[in-house]
């Protein structure tokens, strides 16, 4: 029997530690998922996603707080929760002998559930029999991907968990991952996606964690970094002059290319700044919003504290 996802949290991580010998994987990382969110977990190499993804799953065991998936815990309970979890490692490691038909159910053994999914994502991922035939050390890295994508969702797991999912994947697979993601969503699954590609966030999850250095930096809805970010206004001067003093706009770092120049406001300061540069002989003007890229880099850029004074 399925653990029933509701009213509890589908993950809850409390005050996480997890420590390789001297090494901090993460630190004191809080994290509560509600079922049914779409979830990214976002940071810079080595910021500890895989090891609280593996700590989640059951692979590793915390050194200190508590985590629970389902309201499980992940390492005492792994056997009933096994059925409901989908999972896939950044880093996915087959055995090269067995095809991809004995890998699915092997796999499958390993979850011990049914695999009502198996055959449609086989053919929406573009796993026909003559692959799945084939041993896994004759695959392709988008194949063994592809592979990995449908084992982690072949027995429609309540929860998915998902290291660094369109690594590998051609543009036409990610297109049918996302609307896989999508699927998932709508039936209420959970799903927490770890990833370095911001537009793929930007379009599947609700909110995100932004973790760096083993903490959590930022819980945000997408929604709202979207409204935070900054705008970039471009100006442009028809006189040849080229670069000139912006006044008051100075402090916003003004980037020059000839009589051309950008700069990245604050969405309340736009009004203030545009005032004072129409003052100035603009010959064209566009405001626009940056990159959400933009609005993570700033978040990434906050936690870093910087060479020391
Ligand atoms: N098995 C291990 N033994 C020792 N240190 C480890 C081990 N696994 C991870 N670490 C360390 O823990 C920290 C977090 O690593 P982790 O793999 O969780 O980061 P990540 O955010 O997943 O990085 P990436 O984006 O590069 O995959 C790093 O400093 C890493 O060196």
């Amino acid at each position: 029997m399925r653990p029933v996802p509701a009213p509890v949290p589908a993950i809850e991580i409390s005050s996480l530690t997890k420590r390789y010998g001297p090494t901090v994987g993460v630190e004191r990382l809080d994290l509560t998922v509600a079922a049914g969110e779409v979830f990214g977990f976002l940071g810079p190499n080595g910021a500890g996603k895989t090891t609280t993804l593996r700590c989640l799953i059951g692979l590793l065991r915390p050194t200190e707080g508590q985590v629970r998936a389902l309201g499980l815990d992940p390492v005492a309970d792994h056997r009933r929760l096994a059925p409901a979890l989908g999972y896939l490692p950044g880093e996915l490691r087959l055995y090269p002998e067995l095809t991809g038909h004995q890998t699915l159910r092997l796999l499958a053994d390993l979850q011990g559930a049914p695999t009502p999914r198996r055959a449609e994502l086989c053919e929406r991922l573009a796993l026909p029999d003559s692959v799945l035939g084939r041993t896994v050390r004759e695959y392709s890295r988008g194949m063994k991907q592809k592979l990995g994508l449908v084992q982690a969702l072949q027995h429609d797991p309540d929860l998915v968990v998902l290291d660094e999912p369109t690594e590998g994947l051609d543009p036409l697979v990610q297109e049918t991952f996302f609307e896989l993601l999508a699927e998932a969503r709508a039936a209420g699954r959970t799903v927490l996606l770890s990833s370095h590609v911001l537009p793929e966030v930007q379009r599947t999850c609700g909110r995100v964690a932004i973790v760096r250095d083993g903490k959590l930096v930022t819980v945000e809805s997408v929604a709202a970094l979207r409204e935070a970010r900054a705008r970039r206004i471009r100006l442009t001067f028809a006189d040849g002059l080229g670069q000139r003093p912006l006044g008051e706009a100075e402090r916003w770092s003004p980037r020059w290319d000839g009589d051309q120049v950008e700069l990245l406001v604050p969405p309340r300061r736009v009004v203030d700044a545009l005032r004072g540069l129409l003052a100035l002989p603009v010959a064209d003007l566009a405001v626009e919003e940056a990159g959400l890229e933009e609005a993570f880099l700033d978040l990434y850029r906050q936690a870093d504290p910087g060479p020391p004074p």
